[in-house]
């Protein structure tokens, strides 16, 4: 059993090895999430003998979050939650957001200790352990905190930062080609990776390109499902550069839903993005878009799309990051969170990967750790 770290809190005490086994599950379980504007949270129901009773984590923006999943999972068991502890990655929230108060729920359900690992940094959520105390719930705090941290390490450096947390996608050969010399690029996926790629569109708040791509595409930018139908969720379409964007071009759309960043300043296209209201931008491409964002540290998580294809020149993925000595190198690390690291979608490996900017070898062990507990939730194929 792997050890986990319990940080000195005001708060903390010494935790038993039961809450210690709960919540190296809900760490675990957190993984099964996506990345993206909201954090990955697990949570576990503990009877008061230790028994692990309701596992629960949260699926992404605009769903329940754990300790919500958790109860209800414990109610469609028909588990009395009363009296019981819930041990979870995150401090409860507080704030009604879309979906109500996670404090309120854990008081409804009765339950009578919380211990969780970090407080939530976000000021309209933080306060969630004030609440349940001041509803005479027993809260404890620190428990793998440095592990619970490391887990949502580029989120939690967002927040800080008042930035939207930023996903790059690339769809390329296998020669890191996206484009052919005379700009063909359609498609270079297969088309499951396609209809995954329109499901990150929806569950995005912001979806950038370049004008490079506008004037060679005229892309849309919408989310679509299938069959090409637009999908219930759009995301904001956003073009950087500091050429106009033609009047005529598609990405402008009917719905008010496009915004022209003329800048080729990725922190100052980030900032206004996230002015509109954004937290999760997609950050599509092209090469000199993608190559701005990696050069400037402002990429959180890498989607690839690799397809079984060669083209030998054309336009490579990236084109420059400042990069002249290997030492300078980018490292990233390969991530479980949300389905796995690599995927098979159709012909195609999915590869998903995560920053490792801000890592600290103190908190880099619960990945390695959690890879086989994960591991059993994977549905596409390793
Ligand atoms: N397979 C895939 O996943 C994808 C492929 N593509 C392909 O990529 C190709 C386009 O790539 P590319 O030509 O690089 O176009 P980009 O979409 O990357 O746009 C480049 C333009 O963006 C503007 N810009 C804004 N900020 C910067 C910056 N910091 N550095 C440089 N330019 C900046 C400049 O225009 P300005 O003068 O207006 O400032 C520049 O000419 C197309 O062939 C398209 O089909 C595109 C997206 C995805
Ligand atoms: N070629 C390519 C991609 N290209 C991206 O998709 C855009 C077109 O979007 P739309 O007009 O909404 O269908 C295009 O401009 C570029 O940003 N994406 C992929 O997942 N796989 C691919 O092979």
């Amino acid at each position: 059993m792997p050890s986990i770290s319990a940080e000195p809190s005001s708060a903390a005490e010494p935790s038993s090895a039961a809450e210690q086994g709960a919540m190296e599950a809900a760490l675990a379980a957190a993984l099964r999430g996506p990345r993206g504007a909201n954090p990955l949270v697990g949570a576990v129901i503990l009877s008061p003998e230790g028994e692990h009773l309701a596992t629960g984590y949260h699926r992404g923006a605009g769903t329940a979050h754990a300790e919500a999943d958790a109860i209800s999972e414990a109610r469609r068991q028909g588990i009395d939650t009363s009296g019981t502890t819930m041990v979870v990655t995150l401090e409860p929230c507080n704030h009604e957001g879309r979906t109500g108060p996670c404090a309120q729920a854990i008081i409804a359900a009765g339950i009578a200790k919380v211990v969780y690992a970090v407080d939530d940094p976000h000021d309209p959520a933080a306060g969630g352990a004030r609440t349940l105390r001041a509803a005479g719930v027993e809260v404890h705090s620190g428990l793998a905190a440095g592990e619970a941290r490391d887990l949502n390490r580029e989120w939690f450096e967002a927040v800080a930062a008042k930035r939207p947390f930023v996903t790059l996608h690339i769809a390329q050969t296998l020669d890191s080609r996206i484009a052919a010399v005379d700009g063909t690029s359609q498609w270079i996926s297969s088309p499951e990776s396609l209809a995954d790629n329109h499901g990150l569109r929806e569950l995005i708040d912001a979806i950038l390109v370049g004008t490079g791509t506008v004037l060679i595409d005229n892309p849309r930018l919408t989310a679509r499902t299938p069959d090409g139908e637009l999908s219930q969720l759009q995301p904001l379409r956003a073009v950087m550069g500091l050429r106009d964007v033609p009047a005529d071009a598609a990405v402008r759309g009917t719905d008010g839903r496009f915004v022209h960043l003329p800048t080729r300043d990725p922190a100052q296209a980030l900032g206004r993005l996230f002015d509109e209201g954004a937290r999760h931008v997609m950050v599509e491409g092209g090469s000199s878009i993608l190559s701005t964002f990696l050069a400037a540290g402002l990429v959180d998580e890498l989607i690839i799309y690799l397809a079984p294809t060669l083209l030998g020149s054309g336009t490579a993925a990236l084109n420059d990051l400042g990069i002249t000595t290997l030492a300078d190198a980018q490292h990233w690390s390969w991530d479980d969170a949300g389905g796995g690291a690599v995927r098979t979608l159709g012909n195609d490996l999915r590869l998903h990967l995560r920053s490792t900017r801000a890592a600290t070898s103190k908190n880099s062990v619960p990945q390695k750790v959690l890879h086989s507990e994960a591991a059993e939730y994977l549905t596409g194929g390793h």
